[in-house]
């Protein structure tokens, strides 16, 4: 009889991947972030990448990052992917539930975890570490018993032909 495959990725390797995989979809020309909602029973329950809420077109809506007027800016128009990943839920609850997403959750977006249950949040990047909304966001992660943690990255690098 065959043994079985010994290669295959990890439960944190196989949810990273897919977040990272989400935020391929992202149009943001400097930052692409990717998440996935994961159930404490390691079901995929939803996912999310940076964007623009339905109907605004991202060929019409800015992309840029400074300008005069904060109107012609990118921040005042972008969904996070985290909050794209909750709103993207339509099966009910999200209480225990672990997310997985490629850079630390902004304030807004640690609000809204909280709200909605989250227990967990796995991040890869941290380059936004010490500013005001990162330090929020562990303030209030800390007050809520929301467990953050760095996602530990392996040697693996995945090729897919698409
Ligand atoms: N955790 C996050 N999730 C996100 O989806 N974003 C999005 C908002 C913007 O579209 C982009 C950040 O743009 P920039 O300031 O690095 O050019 O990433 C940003 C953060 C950082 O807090
Ligand atoms: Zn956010």
């Amino acid at each position: 009889m065959a043994n079985k495959r010994e290669d295959y990725i990890s439960w944190d390797e196989y949810f990273m991947g897919v977040a990272k995989l989400s935020g391929l979809r992202s149009k943001d020309p400097n930052t692409q972030v990717g998440c996935c909602i994961v159930s404490q029973d390691n079901k995929i329950l939803s996912m999310g990448y940076n964007g623009l809420p339905s109907g605004c077109s991202d060929d019409e809506f800015p992309w840029q990052r400074e300008g005069e007027d904060p109107l012609n800016t990118k921040y005042v128009y972008t969904v996070h992917s985290e909050l794209n990943a909750i709103l993207n839920y339509r099966g009910g609850s999200l209480e225990g539930a672990k997310l997985y997403v490629s850079l630390f959750p902004c304030n807004e977006c640690a609000k809204a975890i909280i709200q909605s249950g989250i227990k967990e949040v796995i991040y890869d990047s941290n380059k936004y570490d010490g500013t005001t909304s990162v330090q929020a966001s562990m303030r209030m992660f800390d007050a809520a018993g929301v467990r953050y943690h760095a996602y530990h990255r392996t040697e693996r690098t995945v090729m897919i032909e698409l």
